[in-house]
């Protein structure tokens, strides 16, 4: 584990001299820390550019049914726990407010803002149950759900998912390559790694595409 650069194990004498960067040690965590940056972009990059171009027909297949939904009055529903609540939020904030165009609010809703909603459910029934009573609350049939989880497993997504196919709502899954997400979304995104952060950072792409395109088909 690493605090402010510095592994957690270091007393505070090293750490003294890491931050004059003196001692051997203090010039192997510079080495150390410079190729970790370079990694995590070459991965970051390399995990990205594969999910995308290999998402091409399914993205297009996505954006077309947001759209249709969006034109007929349905909304879009989010859904994630941690980085993955932040990417619902985010994602939610792109059709309500704009993303890149000057057009009429869009209605998308993350079921991951409401404290007293999320702090009741989970207080009274279980934190499994947070997603899953907010969509039945507020899912009507052709909305679409957009459920994000990179291990693909979560319990309180799956419950909301199997909700949302079982009331006639379609679900967009994005996840890692494993769990059960992707076995039972109608359109599942799948990125290809094994760490939470690279699946995390290809989801938020994709995401950004999707408003892109589902904006230009709408208003263009
Ligand atoms: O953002 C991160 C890690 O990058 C974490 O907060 C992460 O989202 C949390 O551990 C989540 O609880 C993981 O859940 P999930 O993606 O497997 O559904
Ligand atoms: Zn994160």
């Amino acid at each position: 584990m690493i605090i402010n650069n510095l592994p957690i194990h270091l007393t505070v004498a090293d750490i003294g001299a890491n931050q004059k960067n003196t001692s051997d040690s203090g010039q192997k965590q510079t080495m150390d820390s410079r190729k970790i940056i370079i990694d995590t972009l070459e991965e970051s990059l390399s995990v990205k550019e594969q999910f995308i171009r290999n998402s091409v027909e399914k993205i297009l297949e996505a954006s077309n049914l947001m759209a249709q939904c969006l034109k007929n009055g349905s909304k879009i529903l989010l859904m994630g726990n941690g980085g993955s609540a932040a990417d619902a939020q985010h994602i939610a904030a792109e059709f309500v407010n704009r993303f890149q165009m000057e057009r009429p609010p869009l209605a998308a809703i993350a079921l991951t803002t409401d404290t007293s909603i999320l702090t009741s459910i989970g207080n009274d029934y279980s934190f499994e149950d947070i997603f899953y009573k907010q969509t039945q609350a507020l899912g009507r049939e052709g909305d679409i759900a957009i459920c994000i989880t990179t291990s693909g497993n979560s319990a309180n997504i799956l419950k909301a998912a199997h909700e949302a196919i079982s009331m006639g709502i379609h679900v967009i899954g994005m996840s890692g390559n494993t769990g059960n997400l992707k076995k039972i979304a109608k359109i599942p995104f799948c990125v290809d790694s094994t760490v939470t952060a690279r699946i995390q950072e290809s989801h938020i792409t994709l995401a950004h595409i999707l408003c892109d395109l589902t904006e230009r088909i709408l208003f263009e």
